[in-house]
């Protein structure tokens, strides 16, 4: 029988899946605790940009679907976190990381979103950048991950068709809301191809992470695929993407595009980014605004397990 290393890199080698009581490098298990707590971190931080419209929303019925969506978000942070502590670390460590910056989030949440078509936008750009990058996470090899991957992937296909949805509403509208429409697209094109990360020959972790199967892809197949994905999608919608040097190729059956400024997306991440200061300012106060829940909940917690323990001395 083969154990510690030897059985993961044989459970690694046969595509198998690793869990959390399993032996495991610890170069993995720290690569995985990056990248999930950095994913679930993007979570919470990415209900910033689209709450900021919950107020704003043109009718009730927009209402009501944006307030859900943003709720999927905080679920999604939950299982995340989740699958991070399995790894042996601990929830409220992961939040301190973030909120003193030392832990990242995706940059693409550090934008403004201007006009209520900046909702369709991160709704079919974002959330469908964020479908191509995680379905092949839904084959990750670490189990938990893996996992959480399935449900995340199913609200987020749902969240791409509403913003899809909102944006097919705004072309078929007045030629004012069409132009707001593409207004959008013209400023969330950039940022969305910037999610991929940087490309391959300065990925840091990419061929790593892929031996690991933690990743299965890497940024720039993942980036080609989902600008095939979507040129076809904005034709739909009669919007153009802004991009000049976009192009068919028959041969290939990909489009050749520009690469985005990957400069911006180095600055974005090291806080340089048009809201990174107010983003994190705002994480930071909900947080501390609701330090009393998990103080009572605490409080709440300890006496129900000494009432348990005196409880069970007196039986
Ligand atoms: C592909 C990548 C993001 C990066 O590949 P890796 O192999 O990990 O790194 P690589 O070596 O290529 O890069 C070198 C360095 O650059 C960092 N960096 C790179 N790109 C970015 C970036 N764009 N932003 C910020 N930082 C970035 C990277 O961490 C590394 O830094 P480090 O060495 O730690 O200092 C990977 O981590 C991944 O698949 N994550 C899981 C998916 C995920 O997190 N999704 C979240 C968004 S979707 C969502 O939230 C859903 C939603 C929709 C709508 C509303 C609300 C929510």
């Amino acid at each position: 029988m083969l154990t510690g290393m030897d059985s993961f890199q044989a459970t690694i080698d046969a595509d198998g899946r690793i869990e959390p009581r399993d032996a495991m490098p610890e170069g993995y298990r720290k690569t995985l605790i990056r990248q999930i707590a950095q994913h679930a971190h993007s979570e919470i931080i990415g209900m910033q940009p689209e709450g900021n419209w919950i107020s704003r929303a043109p009718s009730l019925r927009r209402k009501a679907i944006l307030m859900a969506k943003v709720q999927d978000e905080a679920g999604h942070g939950l299982y995340l976190y989740a699958a991070a502590e399995t790894l042996g670390v601990d929830r409220a460590e992961l939040l301190d990381l973030l909120h003193s910056g030392k832990q990242k989030y995706s940059s693409i949440f550090n934008y403004p979103t201007l006009t209520w078509a900046d909702i369709g936008a991160i709704g079919w750009l974002v959330d469908g950048a964020a479908i191509v990058n995680q379905v092949p996470l839904c084959r990750c090899s670490y189990g938990p991950y893996a996992r959480a991957m399935v449900r995340v992937c199913k609200e987020e296909s749902f969240h791409q068709r509403q913003g899809f949805e909102i944006l097919h509403t705004l072309c078929n509208g007045t030629a004012a809301q069409k132009a707001m429409a593409q207004d959008a697209l013209d400023r969330w094109w950039w940022p969305s191809l910037m999610m991929f990360g940087p490309p391959d020959a300065s990925s840091t972790h990419s061929e790593q992470s892929m031996a690991w199967g933690i990743k299965r892809h890497s940024n720039d197949e993942l980036r080609q695929r989902f600008v095939d994905m979507t040129v076809p999608q904005a034709d739909v919608l009669g919007l153009r993407v802004p991009d000049d040097g976009l192009s068919y190729d028959e041969a290939t059956g990909h489009y050749s595009f520009t690469e985005p400024d990957y400069e911006e997306l180095y600055q974005v991440v090291k806080g340089n980014g048009p809201c990174n200061k107010q983003r994190l300012a705002h994480r930071v106060k909900a947080h501390e605004d609701g330090a009393w829940v998990r103080e009572a909940a605490a409080a709440y917690a300890e006496k129900q397990a000494a009432r348990k323990a005196a409880g069970e001395s007196a039986a």
